[in-house]
């Protein structure tokens, strides 16, 4: 049961350029909800990445983000990273740190816990590799860390900061099937348990489809569609948007997959 005061995240007015490429065109985004899990989509190139870092505030742009009653975009950066954290594309880079030190390190990243014990933050950082069943990778130095287990810790990393809205820039890019299973099932996890606001890019549209409860679709700088994801993946919108000939059947188990014929 959601807290009746729990804020949802809107994003209105996004328009971004780039020179004279304008990406984004006056974009409205969300509400997104506390407890549900959204998925960005769209084909490369059409502004997924970019709305995100808008949303977060790392673009100049013009735009109005708010957390229920709260306007992140008049909120200094590191407020409103501790508010709404967006977790980039690219991988965390290689430092020579161990895990476990790189965990401790984002949980005091723009804030000051002067009631944590080093203890505390041990214990902390254990539960955040535990819960991606990475505790092995403790002790290991960030630099010699392959790039799917880099991911993990980025995640782990973003989840251990709590903040109250999660922007992940294609979290599974770099997992294995087992991994991008596990950690869409952690993410649904701790998005229910606490009403966090999870939104994510994702390319795999059959995660999408029985992984989340909210698709956004972006093309040519605008939102082109918004809703549960089978009724927005229709054939015409993935002819349109994706370029593709396909269509979304359910298997006996009452999954949903993407069926592709060809390309239009
Ligand atoms: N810093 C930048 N300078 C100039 N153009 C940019 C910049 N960042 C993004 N773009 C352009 O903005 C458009 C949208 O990029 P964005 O990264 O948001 O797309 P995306 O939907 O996330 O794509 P992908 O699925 O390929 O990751 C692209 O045409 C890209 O070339």
């Amino acid at each position: 049961m959601l807290p009746p005061d729990a804020p949802s995240l809107l994003a209105r007015h996004v328009t971004v350029r780039f020179g004279r490429h304008t990406v984004l065109q006056d974009v409205t985004a969300g509400p997104f909800q506390p407890g549900k899990i959204c998925a960005l989509l769209g084909p490369n190139g059409s502004g997924k990445s970019t709305l995100m870092r808008a949303m977060a505030g790392l673009l100049p742009c013009s735009a109005t983000v708010t957390l229920g009653q709260d306007a992140l975009s008049a909120l200094p950066l590191a407020q409103r990273t501790q508010r709404c954290l967006y977790l980039p594309q690219a991988l965390p880079a290689p430092v020579d740190l161990p895990v476990l030190e790189a965990l401790i390190a984002a949980r005091h990243t723009g804030r000051l816990h002067p009631s944590h014990t080093q203890e505390d933050d041990i214990e902390s950082a254990l539960h955040w590799l535990e819960k991606f069943t990475i505790r092995d990778l403790a002790l290991k130095n960030m630099s010699a860390l392959s790039g799917g287990q880099r991911q993990l810790v980025g995640l782990a990393q973003a989840l251990s900061r709590q903040p109250d809205a999660l922007l992940l820039d294609e979290p599974l890019s770099a997992l294995d099937l087992h991994h991008q299973f596990a950690v869409m099932a952690l993410l649904r996890r701790e998005t229910i348990a606490h009403h966090l606001i999870t939104v994510l890019v994702l390319h795999d549209l059959n995660a999408a489809l029985n992984m989340t409860d909210h698709v956004v679709v972006l093309h040519n700088g605008v939102v082109k569609a918004s809703g549960a994801p089978t009724c927005v993946l229709t054939p015409a919108l993935l002819r349109e948007v994706y370029r593709v000939h396909a269509r979304v059947e359910q298997g006996a188990d009452g999954r949903h997959f993407v069926s592709v014929d060809g390309i239009a």
